[in-house]
């Protein structure tokens, strides 16, 4: 019943959608895919903007859609953030907040004083949408869709139209929306950075097809996946801020099966952290390496080996302990290792990107 169950079937000419898919009532499940691949209708599909000839969605046990029923998007309790802020010019901030709140159909759940607060936004009250930043526009954009109560939060790549310094500044509340928000978010995005940060769940899109959906951590270490990810391509892991060495501006992160030494932030011990861990960054040794500048060296055992883009490229994921990595290697390293699965490995871990 916690969950959203969504079919949709639609033709257009040169496109078409095909999905199946369940959703989890909680957290950020993030739609993510290259451009075209129907990331967007997929979203529009859900918020009833757009009715697939065939289709069935089932909203925590509601029916929205299916051959009998249709329920309008303003019938729908929902919140949608487009990629542009589109505030009402002649409103103050407050303004554009109390006009979402009224057109609020269900109970409210969440106050507007916690919109505001979630979105950090009390100091900008009064302003009128032309003395805001990109970025504050469109915290204000994202609190005023929550001003009005939604039980379920849309959004289509909220950072798209910022440059990088607003995109920084904005991605701590939406961090907070996947800490402290209650109802379920469902987040577009190309990026992969933004989906190794923000999201719980993804659901990789290709060509109106999921090529694969699930867990974050789960879904980001197959390394069958159809999509390519370049550069990109690598593992997150929740792990905890487990010991600080104030003299070298160090700080070891803890994770199930090891830790690794990043630089230092300004973080107690204790904080849960989530670790992002490119497959680039990751290399693998047969013996124990000696002295060597990189300071993460982790015992592991290989799991699985699949082709990557590039011919001469392998990507190899081992399991340290409980967790995960993926390794970029050559092929011929590989070969000259004797690496296959169920090798004993000491994997060697040159960078360790916080998600904070
Ligand atoms: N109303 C429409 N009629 C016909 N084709 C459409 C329509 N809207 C979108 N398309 C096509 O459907 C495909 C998927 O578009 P969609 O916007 O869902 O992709 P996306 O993954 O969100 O892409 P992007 O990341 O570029 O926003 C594209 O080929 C697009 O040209």
């Amino acid at each position: 019943m916690s969950t959203i169950d969504a079919r949709f079937k639609l033709d257009w000419p040169g496109f078409s959608l095909d999905v199946d898919l369940i959703l989890p009532g909680r957290g950020v499940s993030a739609l993510f895919g290259h451009s075209g691949s129907g990331k967007t209708t997929l979203l529009r599909c859900l918020a009833g903007l757009e009715r697939a000839a065939h289709g069935r969605l089932c909203f925590k046990g509601e029916i929205w859609q299916d051959e009998h029923h249709w329920l309008p998007t303003h019938r729908r309790p929902l919140g949608y953030v487009f990629q542009e802020a589109s505030l009402f010019p002649h409103l103050s901030v407050l303004g554009n907040l109390d006009f979402g709140r009224k057109r609020a159909s269900t109970v409210n759940r969440i106050a507007l004083e916690q919109a505001i607060e979630l979105l950090g936004i009390g100091h900008l009250l009064q302003r009128k949408p032309d003395g805001l930043s990109g970025g504050e526009r469109q915290r204000v954009a994202i609190a005023r869709a929550l001003a009005a109560g939604p039980q379920i939060l849309l959004m289509d790549e909220p950072l798209a139209a910022l440059d990088l310094k607003r995109k920084q500044e904005i991605l701590p509340y939406l961090e907070r929306l996947h800490d402290q928000l209650e109802i379920p978010v469902i987040y577009v995005s190309h990026a992969p950075d933004e989906v190794a940060r923000l999201a719980d769940h993804i659901v990789a899109l290709d060509g109106g097809r999921v090529v694969a959906a699930g867990p974050l951590a789960e879904t980001l270490a197959r390394i069958d996946l159809p999509i390519r990810l370049g550069e990109d391509v690598g593992v997150v892991l929740d792990a905890s801020v487990d010991e600080i060495d104030a003299d070298w501006q160090l700080m070891r992160v803890a994770f199930a099966g090891g830790s690794l030494w990043t630089r230092q932030r300004d973080l107690p011990p204790g904080r849960r952290v989530r670790v992002r861990v490119l497959a680039r960054d990751v290399s693998l040794a047969i013996d124990e390496p000696g002295r060597s500048s990189i300071q993460n060296v982790l015992p592991a055992r290989v799991e699985a080996i699949a082709a990557d883009e590039h011919p001469g490229l392998l990507l190899v994921r081992v399991t340290v302990g409980a967790s995960r990595l993926v390794a970029r290697v050559t092929r011929r390293s590989a070969d000259q290792l004797g690496i296959a699965p169920g090798s004993a490995v000491h994997v060697q871990v040159k960078s360790v990107a916080l998600m904070e």
